[in-house]
């Protein structure tokens, strides 16, 4: 299965389709990305709060893979702020992962109570500039909270914000493409919370022959959007890679993208309310 490469505005290419691991057991983390590596993926999304980047760590060092073949993203947990705390976090990340360097490394959520997130942002651009992480992004920083960002004028790489056909996030959607920063689609199913196999959806893929989960994931990759949906099974593994290969007309992308209910849509949290 061919997947496409995205180039991100730091100028590094990013697999477009990815594999998550949020909620996937620690235990079973090494066996499940296992998996995921062997059936074709090579961009893993975790982050320190999954508690999993062990297992994601040992997967890939028994995977064998070339390091310059897999694209490794976690993100700093919001208990860790600052200078010292930020540079603590992401080795203790790095030790956990058994990596000398991640390829993205991300804020997880802009946590406005608090306080500024500038000096974090900061330190993660000097870790960028010393080689531990090849790109850097915030996460869960909509239209309300990248522009604090933007000012510092280090333009994240990507924003990783929840995205799916009923929440599709336009303003920041709109206000990351001013600046080139790709968005990552997290919950791009819809996180199991919505039943997309009616309607529009249902229909386009009883046509094309192929999965509503097949579906969503060709409309996020031909919306210009990087994916990483989750499945603890394997076959859904390769179901959820092998929309890659479906090919939706233009009327196909206009029909999910009349699916947006605004704010409605949001099936977790609001990152105004995490702190
Ligand atoms: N930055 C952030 O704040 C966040 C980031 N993320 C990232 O985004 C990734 C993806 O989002 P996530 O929240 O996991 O939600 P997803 O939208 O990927 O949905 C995952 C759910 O869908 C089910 N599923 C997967 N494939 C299929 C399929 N083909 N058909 C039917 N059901 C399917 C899974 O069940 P099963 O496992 O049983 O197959 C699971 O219940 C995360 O794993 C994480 O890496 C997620 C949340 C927040």
């Amino acid at each position: 299965m061919s997947i496409p490469d995205l180039t991100l505005n730091d100028g590094r290419s990013i697999p477009q389709l990815g594999f998550g691991v949020f909620k996937v057991d620690p235990a079973e983390t090494e066996r499940i990305v296992t998996d995921a590596l062997e059936a074709g993926y090579r961009h893993i999304d975790t982050a320190a709060v999954y508690r999993n980047e062990e297992g994601v760590g040992r997967a890939i060092a028994a995977s064998g893979i070339p390091r310059d073949e897999l694209f490794v993203t976690t993100k700093l947990w919001n208990d860790r702020r600052g200078a010292d705390d930020t540079r603590a976090a992401m080795g203790e990340s790095l030790e956990k992962l058994g990596l000398s360097h991640v390829d993205l490394y991300l804020i997880h959520w802009p946590t406005p109570a608090a306080g500024s997130p500038v000096e974090t942002w900061e330190t993660l651009a000097a870790l960028r500039d010393e080689g531990l992480a090849t790109s850097i992004g915030v996460s869960n920083f909509d239209e309300r909270y990248l522009p604090e960002i933007l000012a510092t004028g280090i333009i994240p790489a990507v924003d990783q914000i929840e995205l799916h056909p009923q929440f599709q996030q336009r303003p920041a959607v709109s206000l990351a493409a001013e600046h080139d920063i790709k968005i990552e689609a997290w919950g791009p199913l819809g996180q199991g919370k919505v039943d997309y196999s009616g309607g529009a959806i249902g229909e386009i893929a009883e046509r094309l022959g192929v999965s509503w989960a097949q579906v969503v994931i060709a409309w996020h990759l031909a919306s210009g959007r990087i994916v990483f949906p989750k499945s603890n099974r394997r076959e859904r593994m390769e179901e959820n890679l092998a929309g890659a290969a479906v090919q939706l007309t233009a009327a196909d992308v206009a029909a999910i993208d009349a699916l947006d209910t605004g704010a409605a849509g949001r099936v977790a949290s609001d990152p105004a309310e995490v702190s």
